[in-house]
């Protein structure tokens, strides 16, 4: 890019993120998020695949639930603050976002947890319908704690794991498929998996599928119900803006719940769980999917984390995402030096998630410039940028000045 060209580009470039931003509908959400560092500066934050930003209104409710429901009311918090029932109440506020009907989604517990308990469910039920279903198909590029949770899900069943192409799944599952867990949108790539036709493929082959929603609930529209997926699981931290370690869900299709049974079988799932009989009944419901004592500061910071959604469109989410990360790439082709980066994210839209993943063999320098510029994105080794674009408070300009600066980085590191 010359000088005098990319002047004219960048203006216009600039120009086009502002009439943008203005036609924006999701725009005013902006304002519900903290997005400025520790000295006031705003920054770029393209991270909410990893760490949703901050909701403005969870710092009161969370000292609200400190200083007066734990502070003052004590033990009558389980009972008279709603806690004992939250896990169910926020499932509840995170189905609509993930295409569920109320009642089926439970919160509690780390994602990896719940992907053993939906492993294990989904073989379980597979081994009941045929005991010789004993594959266990898992996508090759899987988030790494998805794998090795598989791995031991595997042992516990008997099942044997083989790991596959996500798009190989639909030409390899048979009579010998138990279940197969596939992530929606790649941690890495940013390529979103085909949830609608791997289901009905696994389906067809009278088996269950599995899915993993950390990168895309929050970011695109799932259906699970409409899909008929079986099980589901997925954080709350990323696009959901729960905060750091905050509780993971587990989603069980409506008519395999009174199927569910949990490899996890604690005191909370039980239906009667102040019986405290020595003998496990499960409860009917989302409630089968909890464990122990559920995680009360976290879940009720998610709780109030989940109030940005209201009034949201899943549907106008995905379509600024989509525009976002569109404008994105057009903003790098024009700024980049020809060649330096090379975009591991799908371009066709049905293929696309939320973030844009770029190569280049020094991109953990490369992203360590970019933050210290007020661009914040992350590195995963060994050679991806990665931009994650939250559409509720990422706007045009955002996409646009975290390009320029990138151009800027690379050029001069070229130098
Ligand atoms: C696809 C995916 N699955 C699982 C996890 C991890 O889950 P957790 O640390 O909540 O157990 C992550 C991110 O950390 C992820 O990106
Ligand atoms: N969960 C994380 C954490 O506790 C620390 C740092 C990063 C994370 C992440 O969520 C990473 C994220 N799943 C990823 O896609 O890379």
């Amino acid at each position: 890019m010359s000088e005098t060209t990319g002047n004219t580009e960048g203006t216009a470039l600039r120009e086009q993120a502002a009439k943008l931003d203005a036609a924006d509908g999701l725009a005013a959400r902006r304002a519900d998020f903290v997005l400025e560092d520790e000295n006031g500066e705003t920054v770029v934050y393209l991270d909410g695949n990893s760490l949703g930003a901050l909701p403005r209104s969870v710092p009161a409710r969370v000292a609200d639930v400190v200083e007066r429901e734990w502070g003052r009311l004590r033990i009558r918090s389980w009972t008279e603050s709603g806690w004992w029932t939250a896990p169910e109440r926020v499932g509840d506020r995170i189905a609509p976002l993930v295409g569920a009907a109320p009642g089926r989604i439970v919160v509690g517990d780390s994602t990896s947890v719940n992907v053993l308990k939906a492993v294990v469910a989904a073989v379980r039920m597979a081994r009941e319908d045929n005991p010789a279903r004993t594959d266990l198909l898992v996508d090759e590029t899987t988030f790494p704690t998805d794998g090795y949770i598989a791995a031991s899900a595997a042992r516990l069943t008997g099942a044997a794991v083989r790991a596959l192409p996500a798009e190989g799944i639909p030409g390899s599952v048979g009579p010998r498929t138990a279940a197969v867990l596939v992530n929606h949108v790649d941690y890495r790539t940013g390529e979103l998996h085909d949830l609608p036709g791997i289901t009905a493929a696994v389906h067809e082959a009278g088996a269950y599928a599995v899915w993993d929603l950390c990168h895309s609930a929050g970011a695109l529209p799932v259906g699970l119900d409409e899909h008929g997926v079986d099980l589901a699981v997925g954080c709350t931290y990323k696009y959901l803006n729960g905060g750091p370690g905050s509780p993971a869900y587990l989603y069980v299709r409506g008519d395999l719940q009174q199927r569910f049974d949990s490899p996890l079988p604690g005191w909370n799932s039980h239906a009667d769980p102040f019986g405290m009989s020595p003998a496990y009944e499960p409860a009917d419901g989302a409630v089968r999917g909890r464990v122990g004592t559920p995680d009360i500061l976290s879940l009720l910071a998610l709780e109030e984390a989940l109030t940005v959604w209201d009034g949201v469109d899943i549907a106008a989410v995905r379509a600024k995402s989509l525009a976002l990360t569109d404008f994105f790439l057009r903003c790098v082709e024009a700024y980049a030096p020809a060649g330096r980066v090379e975009c591991v994210t799908p371009a066709e839209h049905a293929r696309r998630g939320s973030q844009i993943a770029l190569r280049c063999p020094d991109a953990d320098e490369v992203m360590a410039e970019l933050i210290a510029r007020g661009v914040v994105g992350d590195f995963r080794r060994p050679d991806v940028l990665r931009f994650g674009f939250t559409p509720l408070y990422t706007s045009f300009a955002d996409a646009e000045r975290a390009a320029r600066v990138l151009g800027e980085v690379l050029a001069e590191r070229a130098a």
